[in-house]
């Protein structure tokens, strides 16, 4: 099948190619110039990582192999310590290239990294989850955790470049594939009611890599976030509705150690976010946010002791502006607006909603 280019418009525009068998297309994303491409990707992705690597050797490149640790547990910054070390240990200059590969974890470590050595030396990312290829990689925000919070460390560099190679999808444990398709409905709610109806028309097809129908979710999904940062890159006001859920999923994260899965805990934020629209007095959507995250095998609730604990998290959110507490809400489907320091109470209030 032939690969289609999702361009990401702003001042460093750069494709997201998608398709399969597209990996040859690599070398075409990189700037010319590079010498030096380290490849960071996670050590228990060996067969993954392998044809990055080659293809790139092929294509006359020096390959630096640099592996880090599995998922969540890369973003730290003694990991990213690790790699600065080994960058200046390989010589790479700011002509060279850092190449991530892997989910969505990697994807943001080697954004970071790369942003930062050197003050910048060009990434480009090759995501092999479904949450990555649909998020994660598309939009230059990249980042690490510290022990106060989730991504409270990190920088805007778009990539030079997206590959999103729709084979690697078939090695996923169907719980990360599921987790990514929160994105995906998040797509759905703020901007492209069309993703909804494709899921709801039959959810189980929508879990399965081989789905009728996954190529046009990823697609859909990939070019709401192109437009949105294609227009916003560093969140001055638009880009926000990216974060429709994360105000709560990032509490949660953080609440279970980071054991949650991103996906889930965006899940569970989502009906949150609908739950504080609709006693907020904006749009009832919370029967088709519950509907169809369970429909697909999402968590929709959370544990009623927890709220002291989330509340307070929820107080170091990015979009918070001093004390003033600040979520995505929707207006109406496909419409977002701005909650901004509602009161306790209606914040309590929505929680009880999704208790377990
Ligand atoms: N920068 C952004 O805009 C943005 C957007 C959304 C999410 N994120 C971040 O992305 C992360 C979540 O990403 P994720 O869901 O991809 O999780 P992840 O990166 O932790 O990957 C999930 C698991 O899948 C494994 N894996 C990766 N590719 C695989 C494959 N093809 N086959 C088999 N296993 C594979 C990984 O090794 C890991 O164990 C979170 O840290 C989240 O904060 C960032
Ligand atoms: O790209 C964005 O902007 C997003 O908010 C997308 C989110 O899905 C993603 O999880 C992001 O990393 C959250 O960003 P943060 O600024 O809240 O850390
Ligand atoms: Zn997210």
């Amino acid at each position: 099948m032939t690969a289609t280019r999702i361009q990401v418009r702003g001042d460093s525009p750069y494709d997201v190619v998608v398709g399969t068998g597209v990996l040859a297309e690599l070398a075409t994303l990189l700037k010319p110039g590079v010498r030096t491409v380290a490849v960071i990707h996670p050590a228990s992705l060996p067969e993954i990582s392998r044809p990055v690597g080659a293809a790139l050797t092929e294509a006359g490149y020096e390959v630096v192999e640099l592996p880090v640790p599995d998922g969540e547990q890369a973003k730290s910054v003694e990991v990213a310590a690790q790699l600065w070390s080994a960058l200046g240990r390989y010589g790479v200059t700011r002509s060279d290239a850092v190449v991530g590969v892997g989910g969505g974890a990697t994807t943001d470590l080697a954004g970071f990294v790369a942003a930062t050595w050197l003050r910048g030396v060009q990434v480009v990312l090759v995501p092999t989850t479904l949450l990555a290829m649909v998020d994660a990689a598309v939009g230059g925000k990249n980042g690490i955790d510290t022990p106060e919070g989730k991504n409270l460390v990190g920088t805007f560099l778009p990539p030079a470049g997206v590959l999103c190679e729709l084979d690697t999808l078939a090695s996923m444990p169907r719980a990360d594939y599921v987790a990514g398709l929160a994105e995906i409905i998040k797509g759905g709610f703020i901007a492209d009611p069309t993703i909804l109806t494709l899921i709801e028309s039959d959810p189980e097809a929508a879990t399965r890599p081989d789905g009728p129908h996954t190529r046009e979710l990823i697609e859909r999904k990939i070019q709401v976030k192109a437009d949105v940062v294609g227009a916003d890159l560093r969140e001055a006001g638009l880009r926000e509705i990216l974060n429709y859920g994360h105000t709560l999923a990032h509490a949660i994260e953080r609440d279970e150690h980071y054991a949650i899965r991103h996906g889930e805990a965006v899940a569970i934020g989502m009906v949150y976010a609908a739950e504080l629209s609709r006693l907020a007095g904006r749009a009832d959507l919370v029967e088709r946010t519950r509907t169809i995250l369970t429909s697909v095998g999402l968590p929709t609730a959370y544990r009623a002791d927890a709220w002291p604990r989330l509340r307070d998290h929820m107080r170091l959110d990015k979009k918070n502006r001093g004390a003033k507490q600040r979520f995505v809400v929707l207006d109406d489907l496909a419409r977002p607006g701005r909650l901004e320091g509602p009161a306790e109470e209606l914040l309590e209030a929505a929680y009880k909603e999704i208790s377990a």
